[in-house]
């Protein structure tokens, strides 16, 4: 799909370490924060707040807009458009967040299941399942 309007728009600066308005530095601990704030407006005004508003909507709702966002993820990715990509994902990230908070899983959660996984190859996994006569 050709650059859609909201693809422009969601362009990441270059350079977002430099953005005044940051309240830390670029690196992965910016996930954490950021399920600490969705999760803190669990309840809000929806009116000032997406998350709430998101939070509010129910479960289906948050499923089709990560599934909406993963999707303009994928397009931008196959696309080749770079920079796309990378506000399509952080729009991913944000939206998985929101699913985390309404369905109680917490960021460590996932962060513990990707250590157990550290190390084990993909094939080397995939090779162990149980085979499946069916497959
Ligand atoms: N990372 C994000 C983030 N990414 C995307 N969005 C919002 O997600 C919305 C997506 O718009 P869409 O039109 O696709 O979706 P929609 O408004 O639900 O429209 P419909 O599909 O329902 O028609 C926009 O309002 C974006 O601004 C985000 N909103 C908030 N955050 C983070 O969450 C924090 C808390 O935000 P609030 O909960 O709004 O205070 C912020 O400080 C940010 O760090």
């Amino acid at each position: 799909m050709a650059k859609t309007e909201k693809s422009r728009k969601n362009a990441p600066a270059k350079s977002a370490a430099a953005k005044p308005e940051a309240v830390g530095p670029a690196t992965p601990d910016v996930l954490d924060r950021l399920f600490a704030v969705v999760e803190s407006r669990r309840g809000t005004d929806p009116a000032i707040s997406h998350s709430a508003r998101l939070l509010a909507r129910g479960r289906r709702k948050i499923a089709q807009k990560f599934g909406e966002e993963a999707v303009e993820c994928l397009i931008e990715a196959v696309a080749g458009n770079r920079d796309e990509l990378v506000g399509e994902s952080a729009d991913v990230l944000y939206h998985l967040m929101v699913m985390w908070v309404d369905a109680g899983v917490k960021p460590g959660d996932v962060w513990a299941e990707l250590l157990r996984r550290e190390g084990t190859s993909g094939v080397a996994e995939k090779a162990s399942r149980p085979h499946d006569p069916l497959a």
